[in-house]
């Protein structure tokens, strides 16, 4: 039987959501796909850290309401949440990083990353941080550990875009892409159009699990600029930070705006895109587009996202589908793991030969 040791680094929506799968779906994992997962270390800066070797029941970690510090009193627990030290000695296999994305720069779940990476863990993340800011360092730290730094998550939640952008679609030659990237400003918008105010549509985006820590990212447009820089730099080959990408956000539509689009057949849609010019250059934005209802993305409504790729063969594909959630994005840390399990010969193969 396989198993992973697994490790979560913050204990909210997404990481919480991924106990809960394992608490429930670990047998249709070993009979399906092969493996099972064993929490072996929890840490969040609210609760504190646990490590037990011999793994810590996944069902007793989501069923109970822990209170601040709550940890220290597990077995094998404290109330600080010793990042570090649980990242680079807990015994576990995979590190996975649902800690808050800091759009300025990645930290500390850069320094996450960095330290599982070298101890020769694995890491599967969905935060847009280290993906967007320090993707080529850690890339290259994992390869030269001989482990994997998966971020599937960090772009349309469990959507499956980045893995199937560079495998199904290699060879088509993508030039760009378009898409809605934000679950939480599209939920927004849609709410604003059936009449409801800005800020009540924003803390129902919040209730649903769908927004950042600080929303802002969500509607000031810097979540999608950070989602765009993943796609460009994993995809079109780029090498773009945030401040390559021109941002604007949606919070300056007012009703009235949505009104007006509304009666002229049209509908607001906060897009964020990429594209290789002529010259070879990367155009990138994030911005708010009146959009024709005929329009393919004028149709995706609340936390849906989609992005249609550009490619030369195929002309435009387009993938639909969640874009937040916490169960959504607990998926994409499975198909990140799913993906290393996969290549694990690889692997271990690599390992032997040096
Ligand atoms: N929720 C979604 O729909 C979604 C979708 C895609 C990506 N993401 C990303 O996934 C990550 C997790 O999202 P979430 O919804 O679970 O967020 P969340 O706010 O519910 O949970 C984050 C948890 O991390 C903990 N934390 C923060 N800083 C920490 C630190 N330094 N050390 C230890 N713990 C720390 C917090 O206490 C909190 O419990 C974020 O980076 C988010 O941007 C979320
Ligand atoms: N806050 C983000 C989560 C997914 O990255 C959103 O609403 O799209």
């Amino acid at each position: 039987m396989v198993q992973y040791n697994i490790a979560l680094i913050g204990f909210g929506g997404v990481n919480r959501a991924l106990a809960q799968l394992v608490a429930e779906r670990n047998e249709q994992w070993q009979a399906e796909l092969g493996f099972r997962l064993n929490i072996v270390a929890v840490t969040d800066l609210d609760l504190g850290s646990v490590v037990s070797a011999n793994g810590i029941d996944a069902r007793m970690l989501v069923e109970t309401k822990f209170e601040r510090g709550g940890f220290a009193k597990l077995s094998g627990g404290s109330a600080e949440a010793d990042n570090e030290k649980v990242i680079r000695h807990a015994p576990a296999d995979i590190i996975a990083e649902a800690t808050f994305t800091n759009p300025d720069d990645g930290e500390p779940a850069v320094s996450h990353c960095r330290w599982a990476l070298e101890s020769g863990k694995h890491v599967v993340t969905t935060n847009k941080g280290p993906a967007a800011l320090a993707a080529a360092e850690l890339k290259m730290l994992a390869r030269r550990h001989h482990v994997a730094f998966e971020y599937e998550g960090a772009v349309m939640s469990g959507t499956p875009v980045i893995r199937m952008a560079k495998t199904t679609l290699a060879g088509a030659c993508l030039t760009g892409f378009e898409g809605i990237l934000n679950g939480t400003s599209n939920y927004v918008l849609g709410r604003m159009e059936a009449g409801l105010g800005f800020s009540a549509a924003v803390s129902e985006a919040q209730a649903m699990g769908y927004a950042e820590a600080d929303p802002t990212a969500d509607v000031e447009g810097y979540d999608v600029r950070l989602k765009v820089v993943i796609l460009a730099n994993e995809l079109l080959g780029g090498a773009l930070k945030p401040a390559d990408v021109s941002c604007k956000g949606i919070s300056s539509l007012t009703a009235s705006d949505i009104e007006a689009a509304a009666k002229d057949g049209c509908r607001w849609k906060l897009i964020g895109s990429a594209y290789r010019n002529e010259n070879g250059r990367i155009e990138a934005s994030v911005a708010p587009r009146r959009l024709a209802l005929d329009h393919p993305l004028a149709g995706v409504s609340g936390a849906t996202n989609a992005i249609s790729f550009r490619t030369d063969l195929l002309g435009a594909v387009t993938v639909t589908g969640p874009g937040a959630g916490r169960v959504e994005t607990a998926y994409a840390l499975l198909s990140d793991i799913i993906a290393i399990h996969r290549a694990e010969p690889a692997y271990t193969t690599k390992e032997a030969a040096e």
